[in-house]
């Protein structure tokens, strides 16, 4: 599994602190309010588990599953809703926890749905950033790290299902899907 990667962008430490900040900037903007965190499965289940554990304010947690890169490097330009939230959006303050945002195709569609269904207010917060891919003009909120124009995996995400389980971020080489 290491040796598919070219190259680590941001180790498990790196990450870890930038998780904390976000945590710590999170809990004093929603002192007060009771948000809705939303994982965005299955991409930011290791960034969710971790950021929560770091945001003091009482919250509740849901799950979405959506999906459109599937064996890939390139988004199909499809998203599909593979799980649906459990509870109701409507007055509810949302606050969506994204692994990546590449070209923008899901946030946007997640949204679009949250905001149709009624919610107070909906807040992303990604922890990679890849702004050279964008399709659609999409900005979050709140982001850790910004990413160059590459393929990446490890804290949660894939290719084609595998890495997610590295404890770091890294350049996946090009021999890998190119094969
Ligand atoms: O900005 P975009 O181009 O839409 O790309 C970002 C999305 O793609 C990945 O999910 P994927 O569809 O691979 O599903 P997964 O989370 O189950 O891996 C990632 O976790 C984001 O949700
Ligand atoms: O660079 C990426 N790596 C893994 N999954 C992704 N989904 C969108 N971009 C990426
Ligand atoms: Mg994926």
């Amino acid at each position: 599994m290491q040796n598919d990667i070219k190259e680590v962008l941001y180790s498990e430490e790196q990450i870890g602190a930038k998780v904390r900040e976000l945590g710590a900037k999170l809990s004093a903007d929603y002192e007060g309010r009771n948000p809705l965190v939303i994982c965005v499965l299955k991409g930011a289940f290791i960034f969710m588990s971790d950021l929560v554990k770091t945001i003091t304010v009482p919250l509740e947690i849901d799950f979405m599953a959506v999906s459109s890169y599937g064996a890939s490097t390139k988004s199909s330009g499809v998203v599909k809703i593979i799980k649906d939230l459990d509870v109701s959006v409507e007055g509810r303050d949302v606050l969506i926890v994204e692994d990546i945002i590449d070209s923008g195709l899901t946030l946007s569609y997640l949204i679009d749905v949250l905001e149709r269904r009624g919610s107070n207010s909906v807040t992303v917060v990604t922890l990679f950033d890849k702004p050279a891919r964008r399709t659609v003009s999409l900005e979050p909120h709140y982001k850790g790290f910004t990413l160059p124009d590459e393929f990446v995996v490890g804290y949660g995400l894939d290719y084609a299902e595998q890495y997610r389980n590295l404890p770091y971020i890294g350049i996946l080489k090009p021999q890998v899907y190119e094969k």
